[in-house]
């Protein structure tokens, strides 16, 4: 078979969804195509089951914590029953995700997609042609290089998992790090985190994190930075984790390793040199339109682009971008100076903006209100001992550059910060505003002084 269409989209997550769409409601043929249960990363693998599971999690741990404030008696955490409720999310979103492509009237392919030539695919024997190309193939767990790499689980099987083992061993210090051993504590698994870096999340403000570690020792998780794992060996049916600290070889037992080491764009199986697209360490070479710089034809968008943060909203925003320049000229360039990002520990801890050495890089002059809240309101009701914040104002406009949280319902109230960034709004102009109080945003006024 060989079909042409107006736009061959590689993926059907959230990248490839938005743009599929966009260019049909143009009047476009789209064709989307993937060798996977339709639906992508976020909705079936990531943030929305998740959540589920850290909601369960947080409320599991608030009841807990307000033992003897007020709440009485055993919680449990039936960790089975949970998967069965997270399923009630996933399970329906491939055929919803083929019904919604039938409606607009995308055709849907399903299989691996290789690229044949310049804008040429094709999908395990049928020939697709298109005049432009979208890669939005998402991305996948980096390779370490390390001897044993093949007992690693990724987060997708801990998401699936219907018995939590003993004990799960998560190599990072990342998002999926962080987040998964919350939630695999409060399930009554024994986590160990090994990670690299100096400290966990370095995508989030060092004293905010500092602020959320004892939430990971009141856990119960074990946390091991600067510490490199080497090797996994197999043992009686459990494993044996090598690594090393400081040039001090330390093992671990575990009986499930995690991979949370980092994701890369998931381009192997495209075959993109035959289209004559080129890449740079691993990733593809794209301009700032998100186009690829040696084959016009071709886009990227999500996390296969990779240019901004692997995040859902940055997906949106690239497929938008992506879109708009296939459709009608390249004219859009993408910015990532404003993306708030949330690690959903317990509590979450949220970014958004510069911080202190990204403003100093700018040569901005700017004031820093930052202070340990545990003791205010907020944090008192909600039986949270960790609270904190860290905001960056400019020092003539007013205006806020950067703003950095760990607590009780920061989550949500990064994205007033976001809003503030986006539009350039002053901390005057904030504290001006009325905010519905008790809630997270009555705090911003005292906050920012
Ligand atoms: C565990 C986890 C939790 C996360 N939590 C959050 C969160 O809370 N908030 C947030 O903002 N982000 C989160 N993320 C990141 C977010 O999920 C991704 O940034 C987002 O889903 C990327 O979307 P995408 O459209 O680029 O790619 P994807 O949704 O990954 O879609 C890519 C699709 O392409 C298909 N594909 C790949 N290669 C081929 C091929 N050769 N042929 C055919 N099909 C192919 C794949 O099967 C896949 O379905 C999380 C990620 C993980 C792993
Ligand atoms: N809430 C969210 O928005 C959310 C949640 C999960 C994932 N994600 C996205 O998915 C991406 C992937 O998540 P992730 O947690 O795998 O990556 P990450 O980039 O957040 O963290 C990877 C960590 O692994 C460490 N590492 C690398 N090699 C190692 C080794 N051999 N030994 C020990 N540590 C090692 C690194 O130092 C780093 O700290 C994230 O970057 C993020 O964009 C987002």
């Amino acid at each position: 078979m060989h079909k042409q269409f107006h736009l061959l989209v590689v993926g059907t997550g959230t990248a490839a969804t938005v743009a599929a769409w966009r260019a049909r409601d143009a009047g476009w043929s789209v064709a989307v195509i993937d060798y996977r249960r339709f639906g992508g990363t976020c909705a079936l693998r990531g943030c929305d089951p998740k959540r589920v599971l850290v909601d369960a999690a947080a409320a599991y741990d608030d009841a807990k914590r307000r033992h003897g404030k007020g709440l009485a008696g055993e919680v449990r955490l039936d960790w089975q029953v949970l998967m069965n409720f997270k399923r009630t999310f996933t399970d329906p979103v491939p055929e919803k995700r083929e019904a919604l492509y039938a409606d607009k009237g995308i055709a849907a392919f399903h299989g691996h997609a290789r690229f044949t030539g310049a804008n040429v695919i094709d999908v395990d024997g049928d020939t697709l042609e298109g005049r432009y190309i979208l890669i939005a193939a998402g991305a996948e767990p980096a390779n370490l290089g390390i001897p044993g790499e093949q007992y690693l689980v990724t987060s997708e099987t801990l998401l699936t998992l219907d018995l939590l083992p003993h004990r799960i061993l998560i190599v990072g210090g990342g998002f999926i790090a962080a987040e998964f051993s919350h939630v695999a504590a409060r399930g009554g698994a024994q986590v160990t985190i090994v990670g690299e870096s100096d400290r966990m999340l370095s995508e989030f403000a060092a004293e905010t994190v500092d602020w959320l570690m004892p939430a990971f020792d009141a856990a119960g998780i074990e946390v091991h930075t600067g510490t490199a794992v080497e090797a996994i060996e197999q043992r009686d049916g459990a494993y044996l984790v090598r690594a090393s600290k400081d040039g001090k070889p330390l093992q671990f037992n575990a009986d499930l390793v995690v991979h949370a080491a980092g994701r890369k764009p998931d381009l192997q199986a495209l075959g993109v040199e035959a289209a004559g697209i080129e890449l740079e360490h691993g990733r593809l070479r794209l301009s700032g339109y998100l186009q690829s710089v040696s084959n016009p034809a071709v886009y990227a968008a999500g996390d296969a682009a990779s240019m901004g943060p692997q995040l859902t909203p940055v997906a949106t925003y690239d497929a938008k971008v992506a879109i708009d320049n296939i459709l009608k000229g390249n004219h859009r360039t993408v910015d990532y100076s404003v993306v708030p990002s949330v690690a959903f520990t317990i509590p979450p801890i949220a970014t958004v903006g510069l911080d202190e050495q990204e403003a100093n890089d700018k040569q901005l002059k700017f004031r820093v209100c930052c202070a340990n809240a545990a003791d205010w309101f907020t944090a008192r009701r909600s039986a949270q001992p960790v609270y904190g914040y860290k905001i960056l104002v400019e020092e003539d406009s007013g205006r806020i550059l950067g703003a950095h949280l760990v607590g009780p319902n920061v989550d949500e109230l990064i994205n007033l910060f976001a809003l503030a960034i986006r539009h350039g709004l002053s901390a005057d102009a904030l504290k001006e505003t009325l905010f519905a109080y008790p809630t997270g945003a009555s705090d911003i006024g005292s906050m920012l002084g």
